[in-house]
């Protein structure tokens, strides 16, 4: 009997991560993981072939898209030519996030500093502000390297995921302090091949437009209505080469290999410029509380 190697799955480490709860959701527990400091390097594990898969962050229910991701898609488009391994999104998960206060102090009142993630802040603004607005915060990488610290010093805290302290010696002092009742993180896969179209999915791509032409980005827009596909998110870059002109990247529905989608590139393609599709990947409707009620 042949047995298939394990999936090797590079994610945003320590253990402990959202991300890793998303990895482990989605390959589940025979996969080979390969922890990663930070999202850029789980683009390069992905491209330089240490790693077969990559799962990244793309966005959160309330805290909205997530920087570095986007920021290094666009590096790796941008790139594409030289790169010896272009990498594709592949497919999507979703993640309900619950957020936790964790610490060594018993008492809130002793915390003076929180660790977490820019994201994990961002989701807790509230709370924080009404539960520790005496406490200092510093952003690191991820929520369980906040943890991780947390765990090593005296009067510090971190925002995290509730599996840290299975990972840290560290306690959960409070639980879904999370400002949104429904907080759900979208994930990207990622590898070195594109997906199959299943007749039913979402693509995500990259263009930029001449910004002196009146109407030139209401032009691009405009033909995704024309060749029926929906759109779903749009997030513009600043172009740190050219001041005050922009990377747009939208989401919309269909497969680049469709031929209405297709259609579409070549329309943008005659009428914007750097035209880049990261990939196609399965439409996945994500159950929210609210959905579900
Ligand atoms: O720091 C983590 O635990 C991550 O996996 C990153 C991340 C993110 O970037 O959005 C993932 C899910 C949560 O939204 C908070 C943080």
């Amino acid at each position: 009997m042949v047995v298939a190697p394990a999936a090797t799955v590079a994610f945003l480490g320590p253990l402990g991560t959202f991300t890793y709860q998303a990895a482990r959701n989605y390959f589940g527990v025979h996969a080979h993981y390969l922890t990663q400091p930070t999202i850029e390097d789980v683009f390069t594990a992905v491209e330089k072939g240490t790693s077969q898969y990559g799962v990244v962050p793309i966005e959160n229910s309330s805290a909205g898209t997530v920087g570095p991701t986007l920021q290094r898609l666009l590096t790796s488009a941008r790139n594409f030519k030289e790169l010896p391994n272009p990498i594709y999104i592949r497919d999507q998960a979703y993640l309900p996030i619950s957020q936790c206060l964790l610490s060594r102090c018993s008492s809130l009142s002793d915390i003076r500093v929180v660790y977490s993630h820019a994201m994990g802040f961002k989701q807790c603004t509230q709370w924080l502000a009404r539960t520790l607005p005496q406490a200092e915060h510093i952003n690191v990488s991820s929520t369980a390297r906040a943890a991780e610290l947390a765990s090593n010093q005296p009067h510090t805290a971190a925002i995290g995921s509730a599996v840290c302290a299975q990972v840290f010696p560290i306690q959960v002092l409070s639980r879904d302090i999370q400002d949104a009742n429904d907080n759900v993180t979208r994930f990207f896969i990622l590898s070195r091949t594109p997906s199959e179209s299943t007749g039913n999915d979402q693509m995500y791509l990259s263009f930029t437009v001449n910004h002196s032409q009146p109407g030139s980005l209401g032009k691009a827009l405009t033909e995704f209505r024309q060749n029926q596909l929906n759109l779903s998110m749009i997030d513009s870059i600043p172009a740190n080469d050219r001041p005050w002109h922009y990377y747009f990247l939208v989401e919309s529905t269909g497969h680049h290999r469709d031929p209405q989608a297709a259609d579409l590139l070549c329309k943008l393609r005659s009428i914007c410029e750097e035209v880049h599709v990261f990939g196609s990947y399965p439409y996945r409707r994500c159950k929210t509380v609210e959905s579900s009620s």
